[in-house]
C-alpha cells in the first residue's frame, strides 16, 4: 500500500481525507502529524466557546476514534520540522521519521502578531488554537480589561466573547471604520452602533506603538500619544499563510504554498491544501474554498479524474448574535459598477448591491441578511439582470419576486451549501427525501449543515421547502400556537442565535400577536428557553401547568398527591416506616402503589404539601412533571434464576442521573434482566433488556392511550455505555422534539434512522452528554427548596387558581 503523510491536523486536511477515504479507502496507508494535540476540531466554532454558546466538546469534528477505525496513524503533539524531499521522509520535533509516497502539505495559517515593544509580555496572544481560547477563558476569570487590536471579522468574534464573559473590552482599529475589507462605511458605521449597544468600545484610526506593564501587560499607548489600559491583549490583525518548513524543503513558495488546479506544488509528489496555499495568488482564509480544495485533491489522490480546482467566490458572515451582517465579492464603486442601495433607518437595514455589466459583482447586507443566500447564488450563476436589476431585492415587476424554487433550482447539485461543513445541496436534498427530514433541526442532525455559523441557515430552508412542495409548506412552518407564525425550529433558532432567555424577550422580538402569550406557547417558550440555556434562564413557574408549579398532581376533589422518588422501585424498612408515619400523621385518605413501583399518598390538603415533604425528607418523584418519571426495574441476577444482568442497580443508576431532568413530555424507562422483559421494557420511552454480555435499548414505546411497541435503538456491553446511550438519547429527544410531544410521536414523525444517525457517533453522543450533564448539575431538589427558602415557600403559599391548566394546552391525562 502506498504511503500518504499529511502535515496538518486541521479542518482542511482532514476533510480533505474523509473525501478520500470515501472515494477509496483502501489506496493509503495514512499519516497525519499534528501540532495540536487534539483532534480535528472546528475552529470557526472557537469564536462560539468563547461566547459561551458552545463547549470544547461540541466542536470536536473527528474524534480519536475516528483516526483508529480509520487506521489512521495520528501524531497529536508534534510538530513536523523538516522534509528531505529526495528521500521523501518528514521529520518530527519529536524525532519521529515517517517515509511518505504522497505528501500533502496542510498547515494553515499563522496569526499575524505585531512586533510592538512588549508583546513578549504575559496576557498578550492571538486567537487562533484551542489553547488561546483557554487562555482568554481563564483570564476572564482573574482580570476585568481586555484590548482586542483588530476590528475585522476575528477580532469582533473576540471582544465579543469576552463581553460575554463579564470583561470591559475596546477594540482598537487601525481603519476609521471596521470590518473595511468586508464593508463599506455605511455597513461599518450600522454595526459599531450595535455593538456599542452590546457593550464593546472602540478606538478607531488608532496605529498601535508600546505594550506597556510588568511580566503581564498592563495597557497599550498609541502613536498619538493616547493610551489603554489592558490585563489582557489579544491581537486578531490578520494572518499569513504557514509555509515555513515547506520552504525549507525547497517547496516553491510565494505568499502561500504555490500550487496548481489540482492542488499540486513544483515537488513532484507533493500537494498543499487549506490557507497554506495559493492558488491562481489567491490565499484563502475561510473555510468553504478550502473544502472544495480538498474534494479536488481527494479526487486526484483516488486515482478519479476532475476539471481541476477554478478558484472560489468568497462570502463572510459574522458571528455573533443579534448582529446580521452579510458581505460577498467586490462592492466597492468604480466608473464601470452600478449600485442599488436601500437603507431602512427605522428598521436598521441597509443593503448594497453593485452590478458590473448586469451581474452583481458583490453584496453588503446589515440588519436583515435573508437575501444573502440569493444573492450569492446570483453571483456564482453569472445571471445577466440588465435592465432588471432592482429584482434581486423585490422581485420581478408584477410582485412576484423569485421564490426559493428558482433560487435553488439555479444550483448544481455538488454546489456547497454549507461551507462551515462543506454540505452540498445533493446530501441535503437526500436527507430530505431519502431519510425524511422535514425540518432544518433534523437536516442539521442529519448533515451538520447549518450547525456552525448558522450562516447557510436560510439555504438550507429554501432547499427543503423548494424539495418538499408548496403543498407540504405550511406542515414545516407551522407555528407553535395562535399567537406567531413562527415554528418551533424558528423559535428555538433564535433562541439560540439571539441569546434571548426570558419568554418576554421572546415574544418582543418574534412579533408575537399576543403579547401575553397563550395557554399553548407560554409553557412550550418556558420549556425551550431552559433546553437552549440551562444556566441563564430562570424558570418562569407562572408559565407551567398546575401540577408543575405546585410539585403535586391536583386530584378531582382540589386535593394533591405527594409521591416520593423510590429509586428503581427499591425501598427499605426506614422508608416505608416513614411513609406509613407521615400518611398517618396527617390523615391521609388513601395510600396506593402506582403502576411505577412507588407509593402515592393521595387526599393531600395544599398547605400540607411543604410539612409533609419536610417530615418525608425524601426527593420528589416528579410524578407531576413534563420531567422523568420512573425507572421500573424487574429483580434480575440478584435473585431471579433467569437474569444475566443486575438489573436493579442499572435502574437506579439512570433513575438517579436523569432524575429532575426537564423533557419536552413526561418519560419513563424501564430494565428488565433478561429478555422475559418483567419490567415491560418495550412499552417505555426508552426500555433496556439485559442480554448474554450486554444489554439492549429499546426506544420510542408508549403505554397508555396510544400504545406503541418500542424499537431496538442498539445493543451495547457495559453499563457505562447504557448511561451514555441513554443520555445522548434523552438529550436529542430534549433538544429536538416540540413540546408535549413524546418521544413515540416524535421518533415517529422524524423516523428512527434519523435518530440512529444523530447517535451513531461517538462524538455525538459525547457531545450531546456534556449539555445534558451540564443541565443535570443545575437541578435542584423543589421541595428541598421550598422547604429552605423562604421566599420560595411564600410564593408556594400564594398559589392560587391554575394559570394555565393541562386540559387547555394539550388535554393530556394527569398520569
Ligand atoms: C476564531 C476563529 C473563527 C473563525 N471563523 C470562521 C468562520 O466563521 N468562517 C470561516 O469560513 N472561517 C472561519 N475561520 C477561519 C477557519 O477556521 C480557517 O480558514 C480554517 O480553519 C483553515 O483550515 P486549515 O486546515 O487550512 O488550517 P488550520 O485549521 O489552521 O489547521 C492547520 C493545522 O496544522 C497544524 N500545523 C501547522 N504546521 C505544522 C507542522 N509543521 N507540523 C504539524 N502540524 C502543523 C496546526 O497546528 C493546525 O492544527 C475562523 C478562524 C478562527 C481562528
Ligand atoms: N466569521 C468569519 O467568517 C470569521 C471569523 C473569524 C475569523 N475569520 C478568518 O480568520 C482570519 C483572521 O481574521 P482577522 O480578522 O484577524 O483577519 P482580517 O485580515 O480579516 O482582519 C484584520 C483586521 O485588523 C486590522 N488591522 C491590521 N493591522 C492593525 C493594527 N496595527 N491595528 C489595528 N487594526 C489593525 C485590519 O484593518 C483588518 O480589518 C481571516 O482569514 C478571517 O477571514 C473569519
Ligand atoms: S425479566 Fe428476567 S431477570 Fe427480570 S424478573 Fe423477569 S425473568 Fe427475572
Ligand atoms: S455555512 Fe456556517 S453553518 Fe453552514
Amino acid at each position: 500500500m502506498k504511503k500518504l503523510v499529511m502535515i496538518g491536523n486541521g479542518m482542511a486536511g482532514v476533510s480533505f481525507v474523509e473525501q478520500l477515504l470515501k472515494l477509496n479507502p483502501n489506496r493509503y496507508e495514512i499519516t497525519i502529524i499534528g501540532a495540536e494535540p487534539h483532534p480535528n476540531y472546528n475552529r470557526i466554532m472557537l469564536s462560539s466557546v468563547l461566547a459561551g454558546e458552545a463547549t470544547m466538546e461540541d466542536i470536536v469534528l473527528n474524534s480519536w476514534e475516528w483516526y483508529k477505525e480509520n487506521n489512521i496513524q495520528l501524531h497529536a503533539g508534534q510538530t513536523a520540522t523538516a522534509v528531505d524531499t529526495a528521500n521523501r521522509t518528514v521529520t518530527t520535533d519529536q524525532g519521529v521519521t515517517v517515509a511518505y509516497d504522497e505528501l500533502v502539505f496542510a498547515t494553515g495559517s499563522l496569526p499575524f502578531m505585531l512586533p510592538l515593544p512588549g508583546a513578549d509580555k504575559e496576557g498578550v496572544i492571538a486567537f487562533r488554537d484551542i489553547k488561546d481560547c483557554e487562555t482568554m477563558l481563564d483570564a476572564s476569570k482573574r482580570y476585568k480589561k481586555a484590548v482586542v487590536i483588530g476590528g475585522g471579522l476575528l477580532g469582533l468574534e473576540a471582544a465579543r466573547g469576552l463581553i460575554n464573559l463579564n470583561m470591559e473590552v475596546s477594540v482598537v482599529h487601525i481603519h476609521h471604520y471596521l470590518m473595511e475589507r468586508q464593508l463599506d462605511e455605511t455597513a461599518a458605521k450600522l454595526l459599531q452602533a450595535e455593538l456599542e449597544r452590546q457593550g464593546i468600545k472602540f478606538l478607531l484610526s488608532k496605529n498601535s506603538d508600546t505594550i506597556i506593564g510588568g511580566d503581564r501587560v498592563e495597557g497599550l499607548t498609541f502613536k498619538d500619544g493616547t493610551t489603554a489600559e489592558a490585563d489582557l491583549l489579544v491581537m486578531a490583525v490578520g494572518i499569513k499563510a504557514n509555509v515555513g518548513v515547506a520552504k525549507e524543503a525547497g517547496v516553491e513558495v510565494n505568499r502561500g504554498i504555490v500550487v496548481n488546479d489540482y492542488m499540486e506544488t513544483n515537488t513532484p509528489n507533493v500537494y498543499a491544501l487549506g490557507e497554506c496555499a495559493e492558488h491562481r495568488g489567491m490565499v484563502y482564509g475561510l473555510v468553504a474554498p478550502l473544502y472544495e480544495q480538498g474534494a479536488i485533491l481527494a479526487k486526484k489522490l483516488a486515482g478519479v479524474d476532475s476539471e481541476g480546482y477554478k478558484g472560489s467566490v468568497l462570502s463572510t458572515k459574522l458571528k455573533i448574535s443579534g448582529v446580521n451582517v452579510f458581505s460577498a465579492g467586490d462592492f466597492s464603486d468604480s466608473p464601470e459598477t452600478r449600485a442599488l442601495r436601500v437603507q431602512d433607518d427605522l428598521d436598521g437595514v441597509y443593503k448594497k448591491v453593485v452590478f458590473r455589466d448586469g451581474k452583481v459583482q458583490g453584496a453588503v447586507l446589515f440588519g436583515d441578511t435573508a437575501d444573502g443566500s440569493k444573492l450569492f447564488s446570483y453571483m456564482r450563476s453569472g445571471e445577466d439582470f440588465t435592465g432588471r436589476e432592482k429584482e434581486v431585492l423585490f422581485g420581478a415587476s408584477g410582485g412576484k419576486s423569485s421564490g426559493p424554487e428558482d433560487l435553488v433550482k439555479a444550483m448544481s447539485g455538488d454546489e456547497i451549501v454549507c461551507g462551515c461543513n462543506g454540505v452540498t445541496k445533493d446530501t441535503i436534498v437526500e436527507s430530505i427525501t431519502e431519510k425524511g427530514c422535514v425540518s432544518v433541526q433534523e437536516i442539521k442532525a442529519c448533515t451538520k449543515a447549518s450547525g456552525s455559523c448558522g450562516g447557510c441557515k436560510p439555504l438550507v430552508e429554501a432547499i427543503l421547502l423548494a424539495t418538499v412542495g408548496a403543498d407540504n409548506v405550511s406542515a414545516v412552518k407551522e407555528g407553535i400556537c395562535g399567537c406567531t407564525s413562527h415554528s418551533r425550529d424558528e423559535v428555538v433558532e433564535s433562541i439560540q442565535r439571539m441569546r434571548l432567555t426570558t419568554s418576554r424577550e421572546v415574544m418582543a422580538v418574534l412579533d408575537w400577536k399576543n403579547p401575553e402569550g397563550c395557554s399553548k406557547c407560554r409553557p412550550a417558550l418556558n420549556y425551550y428557553l431552559g433546553m437552549v440555556w440551562p444556566a441563564e434562564h430562570e424558570d418562569e413557574q407562572e408559565s407551567r401547568f398546575v401540577n408543575e408549579r405546585n410539585h403535586a398532581n391536583i386530584q378531582k376533589d382540589g386535593t394533591f398527591s405527594v409521591v416520593p422518588r423510590i429509586y428503581g422501585g427499591v425501598t427499605t424498612p426506614e422508608d416505608l416506616k416513614r411513609i406509613a408515619e407521615v400518611a398517618e400523621k396527617y390523615e391521609v385518605p388513601l395510600v396506593k402503589i402506582t403502576g411505577g413501583q412507588r407509593i402515592d399518598l393521595l387526599g393531600v390538603k395544599k398547605e400540607d404539601l411543604p410539612k409533609m415533604w419536610k417530615d418525608l425528607d425524601m426527593p420528589s418523584g416528579y410524578a407531576y412533571g413534563k420531567s422523568l418519571r420512573t425507572v421500573k426495574t424487574c429483580v434480575g441476577n440478584t435473585f431471579c434464576r433467569f437474569g444475566t444482568q443486575d438489573s436493579i442497580k442499572m435502574g437506579i443508576d439512570m433513575e438517579k442521573k436523569f432524575e429532575r431532568l426537564n423533557t419536552p413530555h413526561k418519560v419513563k424507562l424501564a430494565v428488565s434482566g433478561c429478555p422475559r422483559n418483567c419490567a415491560e421494557s418495550t412499552i417505555k420511552d426508552l426500555g433496556v433488556i439485559a442480554i448474554d454480555g450486554g444489554w439492549e435499548l429499546y426506544v420510542a414505546g408508549n403505554g397508555g392511550t396510544k400504545v406503541r411497541a418500542a424499537e431496538l435503538l442498539v445493543k451495547v456491553k457495559t453499563e457505562e455505555e447504557v448511561l451514555e446511550w441513554t443520555g445522548a438519547y434523552l438529550q436529542y429527544y430534549r433538544e429536538d422534539a416540540h413540546y408535549l410531544e413524546r418521544t413515540s410521536e416524535w421518533a415517529q414523525r422524524i423516523g428512527l434512522d434519523t435518530v440512529k444517525k444523530a447517535l451513531e457517533k461517538k462524538e455525538d453522543r459525547d457531545a450531546l452528554n456534556a449539555r445534558i450533564d451540564k443541565t443535570l448539575d443545575l437541578m435542584k431538589d423543589p421541595w428541598q427548596q421550598i422547604i429552605e427558602d423562604d421566599g420560595l415557600r411564600s410564593a408556594f403559599d400564594a398559589l392560587t387558581a391554575p394559570v394555565v391548566t393541562e386540559a387547555a394546552a394539550a388535554g393530556e391525562p394527569k398520569a
